[in-house]
């Protein structure tokens, strides 16, 4: 396919998305079903602009003065992919595409972006999100809004149980990997350019041999903060697919015990051959059918790891629909998830022992909201400033939080270049 007819296929797909309320990820398969002739190249070009417009879609209305999908691609391929108008009007006027540039179009697109107003646009969120983005960034919110809405590098957390760092690194060269942010343990390749794929990292033999896994740099931070230690007892209730429990086993050197659950099995399902390709022998995986064995540990765990199901807010930069897809009620369905799930963790830490609360989430409904209204009905926990802890798990000096509250540790990509993660430690009394 030529430049115009992908151009056509995306405002095909957003059109779609837009008008069926559709999963982008679902429209664009089903556009490649439709359309057999379209190769590799072209399928990954076009997906690859649906998600640069989601990413951007207020700014990119703004822009243009209108929200249909042919503005907000004109627009994408100008302010994102660095088309000049020239190139633009060259390519929509190609046989297959979506018809010459108009005057106005081509005015719009050559004009200097217009001053940024209300900060959802800037920040390119939902504007019903305003408020609590507000509220944890204050006159922040636009800069973060815009930092989650960039692409994301491809974070690679290396297995310390098979391999090491430096190691690593010389093994991923040809793709200029290089050491990532905050956390000892991460490699990060940054994303490529426009219109470009990243590297396929999976199918490197490092990944075969267990050296790596993809997981980012605010993850790894997360099972870190943990402080679990060799020999002790550990909890991953909200285990999924096992991206925390895999790098919780390489901090505690095998040794110890981890017990791994989800009440999902579908999501469990990926962990067995996970953790064989890592080497991790001292796990227990709890299927949903083993919820009675979960309860048997009752005040017997040292720390509980809670990776709560959340609105996946921090993590806009790898799925830019679900920023638009999140509704209300999604959202309050989410908040009672991570209620249910403190309850459930706080019932398994032993006298002395400690949770660790998280989310990839940015909204203080999720964060500190939630740590507050856990504390208010347990007052056997306390919540452990995130400072002290970050030196003694982690070794270094301490970021400080993009959040506002003083003792929990939310990052971000704007202030962290990571993911956006939040982490609050609550210790129980002795
Ligand atoms: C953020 S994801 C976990 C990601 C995973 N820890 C990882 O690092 O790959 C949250 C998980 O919580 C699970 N979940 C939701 N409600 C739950 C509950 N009541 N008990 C246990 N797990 C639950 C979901 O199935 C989902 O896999």
């Amino acid at each position: 396919m030529r430049e115009g007819g992908r151009i056509s296929a995306a405002i095909e797909v957003l059109a779609e998305i837009a008008s069926r309320h559709r999963p982008a990820a679902e429209a664009l398969k089903d556009w490649g079903k439709a359309h057999r002739f379209a190769g590799a190249g072209d399928r990954h070009a076009i997906g690859t602009l649906v998600y640069d417009v989601l990413r951007r879609k207020n700014s990119l209305a703004r822009r243009m003065g209108s929200d249909e999908p042919r503005a907000v691609v004109l627009a994408a391929l100008h302010d994102i992919w660095k088309r000049s108008p020239d190139d633009i009007a060259r390519a929509s006027a190609e046989e297959h595409g979506p018809g010459p540039l108009t005057d106005d179009e081509r005015a719009l697109l050559a004009a200097a972006p217009a001053e940024e107003g209300s900060a959802h646009i800037a920040g390119d969120y939902p504007e019903w999100l305003s408020a609590s983005l507000s509220r944890v960034f204050g006159d922040r919110a636009a800069e973060e809004g815009r930092a989650l809405a960039e692409r994301a590098p491809v974070d690679l957390r290396v297995n310390i149980l098979k391999s090491d760092r430096p190691k690593l690194l010389k093994a991923l060269e040809k793709f200029n990997a290089v050491s990532g942010p905050l956390s000892p343990w991460c490699v990060r390749i940054a994303s490529a350019g426009p219109d470009k794929r990243n590297p396929h990292v999976e199918a490197e033999p490092a990944h075969g041999k267990g050296w790596f896994e993809v997981q980012d740099a605010a993850s790894q931070l997360a099972a870190l903060m943990s402080g679990a230690k060799a020999g002790e007892q550990v909890a991953d209730i909200c285990a999924g697919a096992g991206g925390k429990t895999l790098a919780l086993a390489a901090l505690m050197g095998n040794k110890g015990q981890i017990h791994a659950y989800d009440s999902d099995k579908h999501r469990l399902r990926p962990i067995f051959e996970r953790l064989q390709r890592a080497g991790a022998r001292n796990v227990q995986v709890l299927g949903s059918d083993e919820s009675v064995r979960l309860d048997t540990l009752a005040g017997k765990v040292d720390c509980v790891l809670v990776d709560a199901p959340c609105s996946g807010s921090g993590a806009w930069r790898r799925n830019p629909d679900s920023k638009w897809r999140l509704t209300e009620r999604q959202l309050d369905i989410r908040l009672g998830d991570q209620k249910a799930v403190l309850e459930r963790g706080a019932k398994l830490v032993k006298a002395g022992g400690r949770m660790l609360y998280i989310t990839c989430s940015v909204l203080p409904e999720e964060n500190d909201d939630q740590v507050a209204a856990f504390l208010a009905s347990h007052p056997d926990f306390t919540l452990q400033p995130y400072r002290e802890h970050w030196r003694q798990a982690i070794g270094t000096e301490p970021p400080e939080s993009a959040g506002q509250a003083k003792d929990t540790l939310l990052l971000t990509p704007h202030s962290h270049a990571t993911d956006g993660f939040f982490m609050a430690l609550l210790k129980k009394k002795s």
